[in-house]
């Protein structure tokens, strides 16, 4: 991964920043924000005694807290990096120790249902500015994590209405100091968006990894051997991280039900194409889809294999 973060900043952005949950999105942040000096105090806090041995271990943060309300007192800026379902009871847990002005934010995929737990358990004048990275990898854990993981991706801010402006400007800066391109929607817009781009593919993966793994035809060692294509990309994302994906289905069922229903009805025509030999509406599709893939490499957001050109010109 190349080095791409700008210099540390003269003066950090927050006096002490408290990340709670050390897995790879939040060890990243705590590398990222150590090496762009983004916050004077950096305060960890996880539930697994493994990882906090860990994350004092790496020196991943200056203090390495015991709770989420222990490490709560005195932050200015908390984000919660732990699974979506588990956000409304560290909300709970930690928002009697924080202070009025305090912004807390977190990382989770999804956003209803983060606002619905988290914000009825802060007190009132904390700023709540919920964040989702768009940025990430199928590892875990705090060994997993590194600084440059948030550069040149996108990371989508979903405050609730009435939020302080100054609070949403504060995190806009944390998040574009780490390189992210930042974007504003609703958490109900979000949530219909990152249905289709991240969580039924998701779906689709963890299926088709487990379809090919229960077939009676084709052994598993067979699955293995012949997985160099297209296959092997989708074993890559079925072996992301089964809690906080339970997680992301159990809290964003509506739009994933009403994206996988549109889904099952495309699926069907194509079914149908193939039955009746509709070469057209396949090659159609095809085409498409490869100027959408196209697209995506265009603007950066994807770095080309290293055959590409080579494929091109073929
Ligand atoms: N992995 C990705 O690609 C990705 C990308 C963007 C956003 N996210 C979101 O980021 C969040 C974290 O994901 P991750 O990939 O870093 O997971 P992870 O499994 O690597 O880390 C989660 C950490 O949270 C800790 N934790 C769990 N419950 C806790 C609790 N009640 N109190 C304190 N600590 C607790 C775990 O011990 C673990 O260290 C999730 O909400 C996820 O939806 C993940
Ligand atoms: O690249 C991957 O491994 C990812 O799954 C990253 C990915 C995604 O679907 O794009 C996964 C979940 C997040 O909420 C954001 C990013």
């Amino acid at each position: 991964m190349p080095e791409r973060l700008g210099p540390p900043l003269a003066e950090p952005l927050f006096e002490r920043l408290v990340i709670v949950g050390l897995g790879l999105i939040g060890s990243s942040l705590a590398r990222a924000a150590k090496r762009l000096n983004l916050a004077r105090t950096l305060v960890a806090a996880d539930a697994s005694p493994a990882v906090r041995a860990r994350v004092a271990e790496l020196g991943l943060a200056d203090v390495v807290a015991e709770t989420a309300a222990e490490a709560a007192r005195g932050a200015d800026y908390l984000i919660l990096c732990v699974p979506v379902g588990a956000c409304g009871s560290v909300a709970a847990e930690m928002g009697q120790a924080l202070a009025p002005g305090a912004i807390v934010s977190d990382v989770g995929s999804v956003k209803g249902s983060v606002v619905a737990q988290v914000q009825p358990q802060l007190p009132a004048g904390v700023h709540f500015v919920p964040a989702h990275p768009v940025a990430g990898t199928e590892h875990s854990g705090p060994d997993a994590g590194f600084a440059t993981l948030f550069h040149n991706r996108w990371c989508i801010l979903t405050p609730p209405e009435g939020t302080d402006p100054a609070a949403v400007a504060r995190v806009r800066a944390f998040w574009e100091k780490l390189g992210s391109n930042v974007e504003t929607m609703t958490p109900q817009h979000h949530d219909l968006v990152l249905a289709i781009t991240s969580h039924v593919p998701h779906l689709i993966a963890y299926n088709i990894v487990g379809t090919a793994a229960d077939l009676e035809e084709v052994t598993q060692s067979e699955v293995i051997k012949f997985s160099a294509g297209g296959f092997r990309d989708f074993t890559r994302i079925a072996a992301s991280d089964p809690t906080m994906w339970r997680d992301v289905f159990l809290n964003n069922k509506d739009a994933v039900l009403e994206m996988l229903g549109r889904f099952n009805e495309d699926l069907s025509a194509l079914q149908r194409a193939i039955r009746w030999g509709d070469g057209e509406t396949l090659f159609n599709l095809f085409t498409r889809t490869r100027a959408i893939r196209r697209g995506i490499i265009d603007i950066g957001q994807e770095t080309p294999e290293p055959d590409f050109g080579r494929r091109k010109a073929d």
